[in-house]
């Protein structure tokens, strides 16, 4: 039993030792295995140091350490094998690098300075060098066989951050005015603009510049002020920005191909920090400046200025007074930095780019510069652009197309909006044909500033572009009214047929509807603050018409140019954002206050004839200063128009001219001449203020109430508004089918109406002046039911002074000459038998009809009458009325819904009671 238990001890503790032998194999391998790659680690770790820090640049401390690693031999061996396979193979390599960077660094961007320094450059700025040399490095071996030119991308390519070491600020300053040097010295006079900054200090920043600093290609900027030169670059981004997605590019480079033109210049902006971080709003600004920068042709070039920024950046950072390791070349290699440009010589080169620039910019430019070679070549489809100026030489254009629609142009009396705005109009109509562009003129200013663009008396001419150009109209703001009703009934006449074929803007109408004629308009309007002038109808229905074409106008190639006094024109806008808002286009003229945003002082400081050019609803990103040139003196534009005459007159009709100041003249309107003999009689009245030149009539059927009445004391209107009624209906009649019926009671407009009798009667008409109207009447009544062949014409010159006369009953008779009078207007019209006559007062008028004859009257011009007391005879209507001469107010209750103003007809001849109108 014992033997048992040791026998079975025995084995237990075999087993248990064979366990442990086990285990102890086991662990035995693990600590081996460990030791190994704890071995392998730290050969790894010494291999990735070595290639760190170099092979050869390691102290003798660190070599030494290195020597003591265990691995030390290894390592090197198999780096110095690796190391020297490389080279072998990068025999070629000096050589390749050489001839890449003269391909992408010609010229001054790479070639000595002796042969450019001093030249001004002819590269106009479309595409640029890809590198620019700062310095040469050697490859290992440093023999003159592997020495390569070191050279970093700029521009559009890259930023620059370089990092001083310590009392290397001179080094520094010539690496970046050589720099600086080279690409200035590459481009021509104005395709690069430099921007300079140092946080220490504002003067004396790379002072052999500074003959540039007399020109826009270097600016400097406040020390304390970062954020002036930030926003100024981030307008400058936003701005390229817009105007290349505008045109479906993502970059100035790419739109810069596409066009063939620099169209924006190259710009670096060149910070000096002093190696302190920046505040964290400036170091944000900075971050996003410079993400946007280089898709605008900007670039930063950064001296000790630690920031994380996220574009392409290149790293220059010194080592000593001439060397550095640059992100181009690799940690490996050194570059020898070139030495700075000889001061003497810098200053000599910028002084000649300097001359070379101010020399290209020149004097004023002329208005003939705005133009085109060639007229009429361009196409309205996407958008109206337009050159209005200039700004150091360069052209600076206007956009109206989707992302501009609407202009606002602001600036006090005789700050150059007119001449402005023909500037603007010249350039237009040079670029696109009458086809392509259809202009409405109106100016509310006392004055004829677009007259000249309509066919005058001394110059036959006119702009074949313009389809109305009104003028004088500062009191006829019913046409100012009648112009935006155009407007919004053609937007929707263009709504309608975007509809019809499915699309949503011009461009695509056009192209969907070749055939049709969808040129863009522009309408212009000079002083359109009158439009407001009044708390009336005109005002609600102007403001509602140009908020509805302000609105949609954008999309159906509509677009607005509204001109003003400044604060005037802003004022007039309270209460109607809507259209203020859809303006995103503004010109500011010096001086011109409120147009442009309220932090934006640019036109404060504007000089004269300049303006302020802003497709960005006047914030201060989106300003352009122009000089504009001289467009609106003598023989200017006028030279323009006739040329343009001559081109396309034949093609397209003359404007309709609407003069305020000038009265129709009944012989020459077109709607008195064409008048012929029909059925359906009508009296003109006067001219109605339309688009259109219309004349406004009252027709004469047979039927009741269809008198009219002239009413007011304006003799020369009053006498003007029954000439050009009988003398219409006389043409209207063959001979015999009419008969006039002339009465005077006014003693001074007896020859008025004597000479109107003898002219009827000269075109052969039957026309007998009455000297005892309450006899004529009484016939006339009397004549009524049997006299339903000719048309009987009474023409009733001063009711009111012949009331007590017609009141009168002759002895015998039961009525009097009155109530005749009343039974001729309530049953003559249905006979042929109408009255047109002139009471001098609405009272007496009144007398005139007695209880409830209101509805004899069908048909009033009121003149100097007070518009509360002609509401009886409108049906009840509010009638407001300013009279003002030379206008009527004009109600025919058969047509119109609403009293409307016209423009009684000139009288051809003086007449001795009140002369012409
Ligand atoms: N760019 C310019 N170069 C030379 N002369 C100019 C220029 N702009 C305007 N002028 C002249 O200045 C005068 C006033 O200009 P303009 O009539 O255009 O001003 P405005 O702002 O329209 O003034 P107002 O509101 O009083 O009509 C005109 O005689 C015009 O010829």
């Amino acid at each position: 039993m014992a033997n048992k238990a040791s026998e079975q001890r025995n084995r237990v503790q075999t087993a248990l030792e064979r366990v442990r032998h086990q285990i102890g194999l086991v662990l035995g391998a693990a600590a081996g295995a460990r030791e190994m790659a704890e071995a392998e680690l730290s050969r790894l770790m010494l291999e990735q140091e070595i290639v760190r820090i170099g092979m050869n640049h390691a102290d003798a401390e660190q070599q030494t350490e290195w020597a003591r690693h265990p691995a030390a031999h290894e390592v090197f061996a198999s780096l110095g094998g690796v190391r020297n396979a490389f080279y072998t193979d990068w025999s070629t390599g000096p050589n390749a690098l050489r001839e890449l960077v003269a391909a992408n660094a010609p010229g001054p961007a790479g070639r000595p300075p002796g042969e450019w320094l001093g030249r001004v450059g002819t590269n106009p700025g479309v595409t640029g060098p890809g590198l620019w040399r700062v310095g040469s490095a050697t490859a290992a071996g440093r023999d003159i066989s592997r020495t390569f030119d070191v050279a970093v991308p700029l521009l559009d390519e890259s930023h620059l951050a370089i990092t001083s070491a310590p009392k290397t600020r001179p080094v520094v300053d010539g690496i970046v005015q050589n720099l600086l040097m080279r690409v200035l010295s590459a481009f021509e006079p104005g395709a690069v603009k430099v921007h300079l900054w140092d946080v220490g200090q504002l003067t004396a920043i790379l002072p052999d510049l500074y003959p540039l600093s007399r020109t826009s290609a270097l600016s400097l900027y406040d020390p304390t002020r970062l954020e002036d030169l930030l926003d100024e670059l981030a307008g400058h981004i936003r701005r390229i920005h817009a105007t290349g997605m505008q045109a479906g590019h993502t970059s100035l480079r790419e739109l810069r191909k596409a066009t063939g033109q620099r169209v924006e210049p190259y710009r670096i902006a060149v910070l000096y920090g002093n190696g302190e971080t920046l505040e964290p709003e400036r170091a944000r600004d900075l971050k996003r400046v410079a993400s946007g920068a280089l898709a605008a042709g900007i670039c930063l070039i950064l001296v000790d200025v630690p920031t994380a920024v996220s574009a392409s950046i290149e790293t220059l950072s010194l080592l000593d007074e001439r060397r550095a390791v640059s992100s181009m070349t690799g940690s490996d290699l050194v570059v020898d930095l070139d030495p700075a440009l000889p001061s003497g010589q810098v200053i000599r080169a910028a002084g000649r780019i300097a001359e070379a620039l101010i020399a290209k910019q020149g004097g004023p430019r002329a208005f003939a510069d705005l133009l085109p070679t060639e007229l009429g070549q361009e196409n309205s489809a996407r958008e109206l652009r337009a050159s209005v100026g200039f700004y150091e030489g360069e052209s600076v254009e206007v956009v109206i197309g989707d992302a501009s629609p609407h202009a606002l142009i602001g600036g006090p009396s005789g700050s150059g909006k007119t001449n402005f705005l023909y500037a603007l109009l010249g350039s237009l109509a040079a670029r696109y044909t009458p086809d392509e562009l259809a202009l409405y003129l109106l100016d509310f200013k006392e004055g004829v500033s677009f007259a000249g663009l309509a066919p005058g008396r001394k110059d036959a001419s006119w702009l074949p572009h313009a389809k109305l150009v009104g003028v004088n109209v500062n009191t006829d703001r019913e046409f100012g009214l009648a112009l935006l009703r155009f407007l919004a009934d053609e937007l929707r006449r263009r709504s309608a047929a975007a509809k019809e074929h499915e699309v949503t803007n011009l461009a695509d109408l056009r192209e969907q509807d070749p055939g049709g004629h969808w040129p863009r308009i522009v309408a212009v309007i000079d002083e359109f603050q009158y439009l407001f002038a009044g708390r009336d109808q005109v005002t609600a229905q102007a403001t509602q018409l140009l908020e509805d074409i302000a609105r949609r106008g954008r999309s159906q190639g509509i677009h607005l140019v509204l001109a003003s006094q400044d604060v005037a024109g802003i004022e007039a806008f309270w209460g109607k954002p809507a259209v203020f808002e859809q303006c995103t286009l503004r010109i500011a003229m010096p001086k011109a206050r409120r147009v442009l945003a309220e932090t934006n002082n640019a036109a404060v400081s504007a000089p004269k004839w300049h303006a302020v050019i802003n497709h960005d609803s006047g914030v201060a990103h989106g300003n352009m200063l122009a000089h504009v040139p001289d467009s609106s003196s003598r023989n200017v534009f006028v030279n323009l128009q006739h040329q343009l005459w001559e081109l396309y007159s034949g093609r397209f009709p003359r404007p309709r001219l609407f003069d305020g100041a000038h009265s129709p003249v009944l012989e020459q309107f077109p709607a008195y001449t064409e008048l012929k003999p029909g059925s359906k009689p009508r009296a003109l009245l006067g001219q109605s203020i339309d688009v259109t030149e219309a004349a406004c009539g009252v027709e004469l059927p047979r039927a009741p109430g269809r008198n009219v009445a002239v009413l007011g004391g304006a003799t020369a209107e009053a006498l003007s508004i029954m000439d050009s009624a009988a003398r219409s209906l006389a043409r209207q009649f063959e001979v015999g089918e009419v008969e006039f019926v002339l009465s005077c009671a006014i003693d001074a407009c007896a020859p008025a109406v004597l000479e109107l009798t003898e002219r009827l009667r000269a075109e052969g008409h039957v026309a007998t002046l009455a000297d005892d109207l309450p006899a004529t009447l009484t016939s006339v009544a009397e004549s009524m039911s049997t006299s339903d062949v000719a048309t009987k014409v009474l023409l009733l010159y001063g009711v009111d002074a012949a009331l007590p006369a017609l009141e009168t009953k002759a002895v015998g008779q039961p009525k009097s000459g009155l109530d005749h009078l009343r039974t001729v207007l309530k049953q003559g019209p249905g006979h042929g038998v109408h009255a047109i006559g002139w009471w001098r007062s609405i009272a007496r008028l009144k007398d005139t009809l007695g209880f409830g004859g209101t509805d004899d009257i069908g048909a009033w011009a009121a003149l100097d009458v007070q518009g509360n007391e002609l509401s009886p005879f409108a049906a009840g209507l509010v009638v407001h009325w300013s009279p003002r001469p030379g206008r009527a107010l004009f109600f025919d209750r058969t047509t119109h819904s609403a009293p409307e103003v016209i423009i009684p007809f000139q009288r051809p001849d003086p007449d001795p009671a009140g002369g012409t109108p």
